[in-house]
């Protein structure tokens, strides 16, 4: 970015969605993003005489990239680490016996077989609710007495799960830190249901060396950052737009990993031991420190909750659990299995069972590491042209905090709680088309659905929806009951600094941005007067950032207007009625709006390209003429009475196949014609121009498209309770 662009900056700002620092925490009046929140979680304090657990450190620099520090030391880091692990791992030293039978017991840990749990499926989202009593967390030293159950008798009556004596818990020879004291006061009801933190790298040394600049600017301390966008005007001057953010927090270059854990994950992790679950991902562009953020963060809680099973939680049953596996083109590999392939399963009670995942019950952080060592050395990785050890899969690691019905062995312990640490594949991906071939954009193609339906969980999740759209993809799927019940999220948004990466990081920072932007408590404490801002300011940015009010939404979609502009919109209206039937696009249900051009963004941006004459509205015929033919769904209209009662497994994953792919194909469809409409529109938007009748007739075009996705949605939604029945009818030996 020159001078000359930031001299005129001043004259363009877009804000977006100037959210208060948190609706979500107590301490809202603060005006330092972590507060009181922060001060209690102390984690420095942490450093411990316990020879049972060892003490905190920070593994930044262990697990690549000397723990941020001011960040610089650490840029190769990653990529050092995942190729020690290779060569660490490569001879399989540490886990020659994958397939070590049930109970084996290694260095005093257990390798758990999901055949032990239930019989050939592992019940990963056994939270028998019904089973498991209330948990509170009284204060540790609050000298109350025994916890009561208000559901009356249990089998936990005759031993609390909560020992509250004083006494026994200094014996354990344990400090009296801040941190098990915020522990014990922490309920999961005082940390935020979803926290979005934004993280930015130093530049590296290639950005250096290219002289690229840092065109992101956070103040020390705030919640809030501004990305300096560089733009040429039609006369190619330049000026800048500046595009400000606020986050629940916001991490600069120099913050340290410690610092990251304690201001995303150790403040959930003494819910987990409350039935809370709770999940953790780091979401942006390839390069941005996904991996380099995500590494240290389950060896830091694992060493939290141990500390808690042995201190606050002693000899009250609990067992910690670790399995690890990857989602690769839709399809699950167990990490800590020679990445043997695993099946996703729904059982009757629509729970999400993982068959064969291998789950290692651990009681020392040794052990975890070295888990998490073989997990990451196992996952796969490719190049992009942002980072040569870049992860092509969405790898999940999961704690699960379990428990005995009755507090003893003899029962195979239940889920408690549980932590997913997911580090994302990189969000362009499908937008990666130069250099890659067909496997890498059918990969980009999987991850940009899973991307979206994550978001529409989340945000579903937030605004406490009843429905949650988790089929959109297997990555939801399998996170589903970290969807329902009482659930905690963070999301670790990484951004890159460098102004090749402008476009990359407005797209991660929307991401997040509306990850919560339309959730309950942000809606309602929304200044109007800069949401109208936003949208006004918003002109130079495509169409698909322009957040529509519901009220503005009045005709059905399905409802086609015949007569272009028959309601009489304005063009800001029709804008965001467009956006909003991209939205039902790519979410299929009509209480959702809101397209993220972060999955379906041109390849390149529109404003670098534009030519003078491309500002001519092109005409809309051969679309209309091509999607108004016969939409394929009509085809299978009679989908109640497809598939008879003996139809037999193959023939229902058949249909699903199908069903998928016709999905697939009418989504990219509409996907290739809304890239292509918007460059078009964007460019278009010059004063004089007359733009209503052609959104009125994309409109159309676009209604139709949504229809049929919809339907298939439908037909999708159908075979999966077909599938639901016939697996229950197998399981019960029918
Ligand atoms: N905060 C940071 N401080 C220092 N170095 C960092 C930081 N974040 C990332 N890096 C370095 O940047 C490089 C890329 O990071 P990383 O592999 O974590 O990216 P990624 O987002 O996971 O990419 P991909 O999606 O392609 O896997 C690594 O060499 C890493 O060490």
């Amino acid at each position: 970015m020159n001078a000359v662009g930031r001299q005129r900056s001043s004259t363009s700002s877009t804000v977006h969605h100037q959210r208060q620092y948190s609706d979500h925490f107590l301490d809202t009046s603060s005006s330092n993003s972590n507060g009181k929140w922060l001060q209690s979680a102390g984690l420095q304090h942490f450093q411990s005489s316990n020879a049972t657990v060892p003490a905190l450190q920070d593994y930044s620099g262990y697990f690549g990239g000397g723990g941020g520090g001011n960040g610089g030391g650490g840029v190769q880091g990653s990529r050092m680490f995942r190729n020690i692990q290779r060569s660490i791992n490569g001879g399989n030293e540490l886990f020659s016996e994958p397939l070590t039978p049930p109970n084996q017991r290694r260095n005093g840990e257990e390798l758990i077989n999901s055949s032990e749990l239930s019989p050939g499926i592992l019940d990963l989202h056994s939270l028998d609710t019904e089973l498991l009593p209330e948990m509170p967390v009284p204060g540790l030293y609050d000298g109350s007495s025994h916890y009561h159950s208000g559901r009356g008798r249990s089998f936990d009556d005759s031993e609390p799960y909560i020992s509250t004596n004083k006494q026994t818990n200094r014996t354990r020879g344990l400090p009296d830190n801040n941190l098990l004291k915020s522990f014990s006061a922490d309920k999961p009801s005082s940390v935020a249901k979803i926290k979005v933190v934004v993280r930015k790298r130093p530049l590296n040394k290639k950005e250096v060396s290219r002289q690229e600049e840092d065109i992101i600017s956070i103040e020390p301390g705030s919640n809030y950052l501004t990305v300096h966008e560089t733009k040429l005007k039609v006369d190619l001057t330049e000026y800048e737009e500046k595009h400000e953010f606020v986050f629940d927090a916001v991490l600069s270059e120099g913050v340290s990993n410690d610092e990251v854990y304690r201001e995303t994950v150790e403040p959930i992790v003494p819910t987990i031991f409350q039935r809370t679950k709770a999940t953790c991902f780091a979401y942006g562009q390839t390069g941005s420190g996904k991996t380099y953020t995500m590494q240290p963060l389950p060896l830091k809680a694992s060493q939290d909750i141990l500390r808690l099973m042995q201190h606050t939680y002693r000899n009250q049953g609990f067992y910690l659990f670790v399995s690890f596996f990857e989602i690769y083109g839709g399809k699950l590999y167990d990490l800590l299995n020679e990445r043997r392939k695993l099946c996703m399963r729904e059982d009757g009670k629509q729970q999400v069972c993982i068959v064969g995942l291998q789950e290692y019950k651990v009681s020392n952080v040794d052990t975890i590491r070295e888990l998490i060592e073989k997990g990451n050395a196992t996952r796969s990785t490719g190049t992009t042209g942002a980072n040569e050890e870049s992860s092509r899969s969405h790898a999940i690691l999961q704690l699960a905090v379990k428990r005995s019905a009755d507090g003893s062995e003899s029962k195979p312990p239940r889920v408690v709680g549980k932590l997913s640490f997911i580090d994302l594949a990189g969000s362009e991906r499908g937008a990666d088309t130069t250099d890659n071939d067909k496997q890498t954009r059918m990969e980009g193609a999987e991850i940009n659905k899973s991307l979206l339906a994550l978001k529409e969980c989340i945000r579903a999740l937030d605004s406490d929806q009843g429905h949650i759209p988790f089929r959109g993809s297997k990555l939801t799927e399998v996170l589903r009951d970290s969807f329902v019940g009482d659930s905690r999220t963070v999301m670790i948004s990484c951004v890159s600094p460098n102004s090749g990466s402008c476009e990359h990081t407005l797209n991660t920072l929307r991401y997040a941005d509306r990850v919560k932007s339309l959730s309950k408590g942000t809606t309602s404490k929304k200044d109007p007067l800069l949401s109208t801002l936003n949208i006004r300011e918003s002109t130079t940015l495509p169409l698909s950032s322009i957040a529509p009010t519901v009220s503005s939404i009045e005709n059905n979609i399905y409802d086609v207007p015949n007569e272009h502009n028959r309601f009489g919109w304005s063009k800001q209206t029709e804008r965001e009625t467009l956006s909003h039937s991209m939205d039902r696009v790519s979410s299929g249900r009509e209480d959702d709006f809101d397209f993220s051009e972060e999955f379906y963004k041109p390849e390149k941006p529109s404003w670098k390209n534009s030519k003078q004459d491309s500002f001519r509205i092109p005409p809309l015929e051969d679309k209309t003429r091509k999607t108004d033919a016969q939409p394929k769904w009509k085809e299978h209209q009679d989908f109640d009475n497809d598939l008879s009662a003996d139809d037999d497994l193959s023939a229902l994953l058949k249909e699903e196949d199908d069903l998928v792919n016709a999905h697939r194909k009418e989504v990219e469809e509409t996907i290739d014609i809304v890239r292509e409409e918007m460059k078009l529109l964007v460019e278009a938007d010059q004063p004089g121009n007359q733009l209503d009748d052609y959104i009125s007739r994309l409109n159309t075009i676009l209604s139709q498209k949504a229809a049929g996705i919809l339907h298939l949605q439908n037909r999708l939604a159908h075979f999966q309770r077909r599938l639901n029945e016939h697996n229950v009818l197998v399981s019960s030996g029918q």
